[in-house]
């Protein structure tokens, strides 16, 4: 190589950007009253004389705080009680940001969401009791990798702001949630909590179930009621992405999941050793995980070999130890795991290993198999399929290409 293009540096095996949040709650409990649910009366007061609501996309006349310092701005109950089939969805949020939502195709644009089957029962799940774990999602049929199990839109979302009290923060939450169709209010309230405590029964219940969502610059969290259910597990069979275009949340089959068996996706980093798995479920989500990982003696010998052996395979210097088949070891470690779910760092790997000694065959193999891992992982429109297209465009003019020796 003449030009000496730069290396990109994999960088290590990088969780998602919005994962499953624990949010801090403060604890002091005084002087909020229960739920307040609209009765019909309340709603027919706020529709004008032809039966429609006056307030642009919104349902109910805002009710905001005042301008948080924080912010420089107020934030506001948004709830649309029609959007998605009269699913409805509810959003706490600054001004500025409601109206970003109101441009977003899930939002604009009915077809957006029927189109894709979002909202729709795929027939792919049920929820159950679990011996101790509470609810859980289960396969209704055998599901085949890549198999679509759920695709929802948010119930409630709220701009992950830590300037309100508890309480006035219930305060909202509470107006939040009753604005909602009943159904989809029902669903929401009958969700897991965290403390258990009624005084913040609806922020207890975002405590336990909350993904987040970057929208108009600010991360929101947001509860998705179906999905929910989804319990945890070190080596997941289901892996997740959310999209802030149609709001919605997305989850795939990552291997074959049998009839009866229960779907699973991980809340923390599964390449987290086991004690920094256990402490952030334990101080997230108040549970101590009890899957074959965290029970296991050799997981956490087997991360320390993975990290070696990615550590080795980003090095480009010549005294470089990677090679193709250090490659192909650490998938084979990754799917020991059962970190189907995670591919898309070892297929990279595996993709310019090949490369870099020439084999453009395999690693086209591999850059198509990072590409459908990081669709299932990040999205289509996460920035890190840009590196594999690039490679898949023309192989030999990558900058990888032949860059080692065989
Ligand atoms: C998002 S909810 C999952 C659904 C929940 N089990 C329910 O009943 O609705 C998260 C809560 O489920 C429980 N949970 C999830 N995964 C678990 C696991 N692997 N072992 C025990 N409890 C678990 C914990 O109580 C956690 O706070």
């Amino acid at each position: 190589l003449s030009r000496n293009p730069p290396v990109q540096i994999l960088s290590n095996q990088c969780w998602h950007e919005f994962p499953l949040s624990s949010v801090l709650l403060q604890t002091s409990y005084n002087g909020v009253d229960e739920l307040v649910i609209p009765s019909e009366a309340s709603t027919s007061s706020i529709l004008g004389s032809t039966g429609q609501a006056d307030f642009g996309p919104w349902s109910y006349p805002l009710v905001c705080t005042g301008v948080l310092q924080t912010l420089g701005s107020k934030l506001c109950v948004y709830t649309n009680a029609s959007f998605g089939d009269g699913r409805g969805i509810s959003i706490f949020t600054t001004p500025r940001i409601a109206a970003e939502f109101v441009t977003l195709p899930a939002l604009q644009d009915p077809t957006a969401l029927d189109g894709n089957g979002i909202n729709t029962f795929s027939g792919s799940w049920y929820a159950e009791e679990l011996p101790g774990k509470g609810v859980g999602m289960l396969a209704r049929r055998n599901l085949k990798p890549k198999d679509r199990i759920t695709a929802y839109t948010p119930a409630l979302l709220a701009h992950l702001e830590d300037e309100l009290p508890t309480m006035e923060r219930e305060k909202y939450f509470r107006i939040a949630i009753s604005q909602l169709p009943a159904a989809t209010r029902d669903s929401y309230l009958q969700l897991a909590t965290v403390y258990g405590k009624p005084q913040i029964r609806v922020q207890d219940i975002v405590k336990a179930n909350t993904f987040q969502l970057h929208i108009g610059g600010q991360n929101h969290l947001a509860v998705f009621p179906e999905t929910s259910r989804l319990n945890h597990d070190c080596s997941p069979n289901a892996q997740y992405y959310l999209d802030p275009a149609l709001l919605t949340h997305f989850v795939h089959a990552t291997r074959p999941i049998a009839k009866g068996e229960e779907i699973t996706i991980s809340y923390t980093s599964p390449l987290e050793l086991t004690a920094d798995r256990q402490l952030h479920l334990s101080q997230g989500f108040h549970f101590t995980c009890a899957c074959s990982r965290c029970t296991s003696k050799s997981t956490d010998t087997t991360l320390s070999e993975i990290r070696d052996m990615q550590n080795a395979l980003n090095d480009w210097s010549s005294t470089s130890k990677a090679s193709p088949k250090l490659a192909e070891k650490m998938l084979q470690l990754y799917r020991k795991e059962g970190l189907e779910g995670f591919l898309d760092i070892p297929y990279g790997f595996a993709a310019l290993a090949y490369n870099a000694v020439g084999d453009s065959e395999r690693a086209t193999k591999y850059a198509e198999k990072a590409v459908d891992a990081i669709l299932m992982k990040d999205g289509p429109w996460t920035p890190n399929l840009r590196i594999w297209n690039e490679m898949l465009q023309d192989p030999k003019t990558h900058w990888s290409y032949r860059r080692r020796k065989r």
